[in-house]
């Protein structure tokens, strides 16, 4: 039985996509997803599922930030997961009472409406996950009045449930992934991820474009590009890519080899199933077989058998 480490307490959004991602997995709550990440790098887990985007905050920086810098780990699967949040207090708390919120983050952004409309007064502080603010409101000598969470965490930690469903929409959903550290890579399955960070050699006029180019003259689509920054200094900054395909398909390997040829440093973050199901529409003349025709059309002309 693998054993995950993940965004803990019990009650997190990160939980229930471990529970759905891995229903076998031995589960490790981590503080927060560095924490995670490392445990899987140390062999205290053999991987672990953290959130690496949503779709109204965007990108979670910390997961980007630690997949690009920190020991080499590879995404292996992939969850979209609908959050809906809500608010949780201790029996007897009434709205119009609550002063002190506390919540991840990411939940912070995600019910800015409706903080703006119920909690006008409130101050809301950032917790390490939403399941850590409900643990923590459950004390009975809390400073904090309240909790923004899963009504699964408010269950877990004996918090009653003041509002549901206070997102800003109700259609939000994060993803999720699973990471482990390098070895086995899921078989490419038609509808598949790859995840790459890449480093620029020198700043440039046109650098950015250099790098789409490889994707785009092999007809590999993007479906996440994401500038973060170097540290070192104003202005520098690398860049996380998302796209279809799998490493193993001969035009991603190409973008690969394009890449790696003129940035300073690519790292490869995996090939894995996507979550959705979609089967890209291969460009014309971007199948595997287009490119293994081109290679031996080449090698007929260098032997001198053209
Ligand atoms: O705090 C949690 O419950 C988490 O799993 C983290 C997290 C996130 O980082 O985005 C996950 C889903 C929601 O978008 C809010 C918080």
């Amino acid at each position: 039985m693998p054993k995950l480490a993940y965004l803990g307490p019990e009650g997190t959004f990160t939980e229930e996509a471990l529970r759905i991602l891995a229903p076998e997995a031995e589960r490790l709550p981590s503080p927060n997803v560095s924490a995670a990440l490392d445990a899987a790098r140390r062999g205290e887990a053999d991987g672990a599922v953290v959130p690496l985007e949503n779709s109204l905050e965007g990108a979670i920086t910390t997961t980007l930030d630690e997949l690009a810098w920190g020991e080499p780990l590879l995404i292996t699967a992939e969850l979209l997961l609908p959050v809906e949040f809500s608010l949780l207090a201790r029996q007897d708390a009434v709205i119009s009472r609550i002063k002190r919120v506390f919540t991840h983050p990411a939940a912070i952004t995600q019910c800015r409406n409706f903080i703006a409309r119920e909690l006008p007064d409130a101050v809301v502080v950032a917790a390490p996950s939403t399941a850590a603010a409900a643990q923590e409101v459950a004390l009975p000598g809390s400073p904090y009045d309240a909790a923004i969470a899963a009504r699964i965490a408010g269950e877990h930690y004996g918090l009653v449930e003041l509002a549901a469903k206070i997102g800003d929409r109700a259609d939000t959903v994060t993803r999720f992934v699973r990471v482990s550290r390098p070895g086995s890579m899921p078989e490419p399955t038609g509808s598949d991820r790859t995840s790459l960070v890449a480093f620029l050699t020198d700043d440039h006029p046109g650098a950015l474009l250099e790098m789409l180019t490889e994707f785009s003259v092999r007809g590999v689509n993007l479906t996440r590009i994401e500038s973060r920054p170097t540290g070192d200094g104003i202005g520098r900054y690398f860049f996380h890519f998302d796209f279809e395909g799998h490493v193993a398909d001969a035009r991603v390997g190409e973008a690969l080899s394009g890449l790696h040829r003129i940035c300073e440093d690519v790292r490869f973050l995996g090939s894995y199933p996507r979550a959705d199901g979609f089967f890209p529409q291969i460009k014309r003349g971007m199948a595997d077989a287009d490119f293994t025709e081109a290679e031996d059309w080449l090698t007929r002309i260098r032997t001198g058998r053209a």
